[in-house]
């Protein structure tokens, strides 16, 4: 059987008092959307956050393709084929489409900024190559046309939109979505489902955050349940949203008519 694309065991995250995580075992197979869902301050993003070396766990592994995750810097993150995006937009807004996602191409390329510095051959080469990722993944998600335009002067939802492009740009094995269609209509919710099904298909294994139920219902392979920082259930859609101590912490019976039967 193929290692996990994610895989956490016994992941804790205390905040003083406040516990985010307790012991979360999660695996996220490769080639899957996995779901992650919650109420409010349930712990999603602090999963996102340790998982991506935002925050230190105090306790448990995080392990990406199989190989424990000992690395902090994001740039170390990315090189293990781990990226994520931000609940809150984290854009350059001054620098444009490419020059944003290019900084996401660059975080994993390995070279130091003296070698960047000094133009070396191998830091010129790894600049083409970064060029060439930050492309694709520009027209991966549809900003062909906005490539020089302004990060901070794009449409939210463009910008929502460029936000995975960076993340996509590192090629990595696993995705980290923390509420990407936050402020999304319906169209660009369907059209976001469709995109996340994208990156699936083209071989990433998908851990998507998002409070939108039928977006979840409609995209998720697997679906994980938080709540007070610990799993109460794991399994299908329609598993899920069966489930008594789900439908009781969470989804509420109204939410759950005609999403899975
Ligand atoms: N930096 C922090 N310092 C202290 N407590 C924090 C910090 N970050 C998160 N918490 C607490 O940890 C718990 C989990 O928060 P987290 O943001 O991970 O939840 P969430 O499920 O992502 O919520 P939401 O759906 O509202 O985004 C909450 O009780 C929150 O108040």
């Amino acid at each position: 059987m193929t290692a996990p694309a994610l895989e956490t065991r016994g992941l804790t995250l205390r905040y003083g008092g406040v516990t985010a995580l307790e012991s979360v075992d999660l695996v996220v197979r490769p080639h899957t959307i996995h779901a992650l869902i919650g109420p409010n301050g349930a712990g999603k993003t602090s999963f996102i956050n340790v998982c991506s070396g935002s925050a230190s766990a105090t306790a448990g592994t995080v392990s990406v393709g199989g190989r424990t995750r000992r690395a902090r810097r994001p740039s170390d993150v990315a090189r293990c084929g781990l990226a994520r995006t931000f609940q809150n937009l984290q854009l350059f807004a001054e620098a444009t489409v490419l020059e944003n996602v290019l900084i996401g191409a660059e975080a994993q390329n390995g070279v130091g900024p003296l070698a960047s510095l000094l133009g070396t051959p191998r830091a010129r080469r790894s600049g083409r190559a970064a060029r060439e990722a930050a492309l694709a993944a520009i027209e991966f998600v549809g900003l062909a046309a906005e490539r020089d335009h302004v990060a901070g002067a794009l449409p939210y939802g463009k910008q929502r939109l460029l936000e995975i492009a960076r993340a996509l740009a590192t090629d990595p094995a696993v995705v980290l979505l923390d509420e990407p269609g936050a402020g999304f209509n319906p169209q660009e919710k369907q059209e976001l489902a469709d995109l996340v099904r994208a990156i699936r298909d083209r071989g990433a294994a998908v851990l998507l955050v998002e409070h939108d139920m039928p977006l979840v219902m409609g995209v998720a392979d697997r679906i994980s349940v938080l709540n007070f920082g610990t799993l109460i259930a794991e399994g299908t859609p329609t598993e899920v949203a069966n489930d008594p101590a789900v439908v009781d912490a969470y989804l509420g019976t109204d939410a759950t008519e005609g999403l899975a039967s």
